[in-house]
């Protein structure tokens, strides 16, 4: 097998996708599911610097070095899409966590851990500024009456996003839940304890996902991988288990931009008397009539307005 870009390095290629990596060895999964530990070629290690910069999740052609038992990248394919952490202010560059994804799934308990509506929407907040499509996942509705549950997550549905209601403990929610799950590239993240692990292994036995075996060079001196970790899903599509989304804070978001990654925002924005309105202080404010008639959550515009101070505070 070889490709237009074969330049005599290699004994041949293939294609790939990045599954994880640390401290410049990669983890390339084929796709006939063979798995190579590879480096960098030192051409695409200098051009890393610029905007190519490896991630998780890249597909990427890959080669045996010649006359060698060792495996470089060769080339990393456009992507289609990346969850990245842009840079403090006055840093330069951004970190990609996952690149290629299809969806954010965001998951939270419906109790222990008692979930925080405001905390769900700055993962929500991520997700749009990425461009990317999220999925809200209530786990442990076993916990809770439905009702409650359906009330407190109103402003959620309001707002456009898909709401899976699910238990592990009896079952509930998960078929509907996999259909959307199986043959998609999707970014697990939430807080600790809500049961993603759970979730994943029931919905696709076998997946183990925190005990995912990391290859000794790729983990070599480490304790535990720092980056994101892509999980192939049976039938195609992969989970990437997101540690470092976590943490991620809302760094280099404009706060102009800040509206915009509320989706129940946008179609209103242009009606605001002014057109650089920031929907606080200004009379004949689109998004404050929409609060009032009840067709925006009065949560959610309270983390716009949080939000949007934090980032006005930072630049
Ligand atoms: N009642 C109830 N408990 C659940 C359910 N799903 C998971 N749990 C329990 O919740 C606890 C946390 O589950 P994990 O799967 O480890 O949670 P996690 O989100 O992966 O946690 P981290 O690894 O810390 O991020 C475990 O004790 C599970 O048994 C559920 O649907 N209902
Ligand atoms: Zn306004």
């Amino acid at each position: 097998m070889t490709d237009a870009t074969f330049d005599g390095t290699f004994d041949g290629t293939f294609d790939g996708v990045v599954m994880q990596g640390t401290g410049g060895i990669w983890q390339v999964r084929t796709d006939d599911a063979a798995l190579f530990d590879v480096s960098l070629r030192g051409r695409l290690k200098h051009e890393a610097h610029g905007s190519l910069k490896l991630a998780v999740g890249d597909r990427v052609t890959i080669g045996r070095v010649a006359d060698s038992d060792s495996w470089a990248i060769d080339r990393i394919h456009p992507r289609r899409s990346k969850l990245a952490r842009r840079a403090p202010a006055g840093a330069r560059g951004e970190r990609i966590i996952v690149a290629n994804l299809d969806q954010v799934l965001v998951v939270f308990a419906a109790a222990r851990p008692e979930p925080h509506p405001r905390m769900l929407d700055r993962f929500l907040v991520i997700a749009e500024a990425n461009g990317l499509a999220a999925r809200i996942i209530i786990n442990k509705v076993d916990l809770v009456d439905a009702s409650t549950i359906r009330e407190r997550f109103d402003e959620f549905v309001k707002a456009g996003y898909p709401l899976h209601l699910v238990s592990v403990v009896t079952g509930e929610g998960l078929e509907e839940l996999h259909d959307e799950v199986a043959g998609k590239d999707s970014a697990l993240t939430g807080p600790s304890g809500v049961g993603k692990s759970s979730l994943m292994n029931r919905l696709f036995p076998g997946l183990d996902l925190r005990t995912a075996e990391i290859s000794d060079s790729v983990n070599k001196g480490r304790h535990t991988t720092v980056g994101a970790v892509l999980h192939p899903l049976p039938g195609g599509g992969f989970v990437a288990d997101t540690p470092g989304l976590r943490e991620v804070g809302l760094w280099g978001i404009d706060a102009r931009e800040i509206a915009q990654c509320f989706p129940e925002f946008r179609p209103l924005i242009h009606d605001c008397r002014f057109a650089d309105c920031t929907h606080t202080v200004e009379p004949e404010c689109a998004i404050k009539a929409a609060i009032r008639s009840g067709t925006v959550g009065k949560g959610r515009y309270e983390s716009y307005v949080k939000l949007r101070e934090e980032l006005a505070e930072q630049s």
